[in-house]
């Protein structure tokens, strides 16, 4: 880097970090967010590994997201249900960098604002995203969709010259353990189950150790035993990763949720457990009232 560019980089950190300290109110729920962080690194000071405020989004004058607020611990598995068009899916969209919102702050810990990054980056930084239709690489083996999803998170140029080394080789072992695939590891990934499937592309976003996944609708059109099998290894994920699961199917909720959020016209309309929110009067007028 050239001394100019070093004095342009210094002056513009000290401008942020002076704007920072202004805008920031000590002992407030945003204390802190907007901070410098160090490169690589992510700030959970605060106990928040996602934090969106106040998110507004609207799709030629339709607020399809409306004063959204929410936030989830490090490690959580947070649960979010909602009838149709009540915004799941905008708000993944929003949080992985895909859509951007008109206003609202939307942080990856303390200190990593969202809104600044695209979606490369963001993959990047540690969110991992799994839409809901399977989207593995049908002609190669489960192993090579694995050692894929490595050599892609390493950058096209680096991928070119990409062989696994003995920690990433112990990793893919791993996850080939934690996805209950080891003994398909030589299978085409087109002649698996659509459960099958769906863990290898979990097993894929965890080749690049997510701290964040989120994951829409993952038990669809699974059979009873794949649903079990997805539960348990939710349940092994958490703690380790955070994660957002988007479910319509309550069994399978109720299996592995701690917290649910439930989502309705682009807001929160309650949170708490399973069963507390599916005692909620407003829950319940939403889901049978219309
Ligand atoms: N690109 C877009 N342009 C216009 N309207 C949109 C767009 N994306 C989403 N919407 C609208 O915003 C609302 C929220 O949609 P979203 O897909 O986020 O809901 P959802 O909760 O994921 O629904 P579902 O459970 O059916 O998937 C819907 O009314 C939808 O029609």
């Amino acid at each position: 880097m050239t001394p100019d560019l070093f004095e342009e980089g210094a002056k513009r950190l000290a401008t942020h970090q002076a704007r920072v300290v202004s805008e920031v109110t000590s002992g407030d729920r945003s204390a802190g967010f907007g901070r410098v962080h160090e490169p690589g690194s992510l700030d959970l000071t605060h106990g928040r590994i996602l934090y969106l405020e106040d998110v507004h989004v609207s799709f030629d004058g339709f607020k399809a997201i409306n004063g959204l607020s929410l936030d989830i611990a490090p490690g959580e598995l947070r649960c979010i249900i909602g009838p149709n068009g009540a915004g799941k899916t905008t708000m993944m969209d929003i949080i992985t960098g895909k859509t951007k919102p008109d206003s609202g702050q939307v942080f990856f810990g303390s200190t990593i604002d969202l809104l600044r990054h695209n979606e490369p980056e963001i993959a990047q930084l540690g969110i991992g995203r799994k839409f809901q239709k399977p989207t593995v690489f049908e002609r190669l083996s489960v192993f090579e969709n694995l050692e894929l999803a490595l050599k892609t998170h390493k950058g096209v140029a680096a991928s070119m010259f990409f062989k696994l080394n003995g920690t990433q080789r112990d990793r893919l072992s791993e996850v080939l353990h934690t996805i209950h695939l080891e003994d398909s590891v030589n299978a085409q990934a087109g002649n698996l189950s659509h459960g099958q499937k769906q863990w290898l592309e979990i097993g894929m976003l965890l080749m690049q150790d997510p701290k964040l996944l989120l994951l829409d609708e993952p038990v669809a059109g699974m059979t009873d035993f794949e649903t079990e099998r997805t539960a348990e290894l939710f349940l092994t994920l958490k703690g380790k990763h955070s994660l957002m699961v988007v479910e319509h199917d309550m069994s399978f909720i109720n299996t592995i949720s701690d917290i649910v959020t439930v989502l309705c016209d682009g807001s929160v309309l309650a949170q708490g457990t399973l069963a507390q929110v599916q005692a909620d009067e407003r829950v319940i007028e939403v889901y049978l009232g219309r």
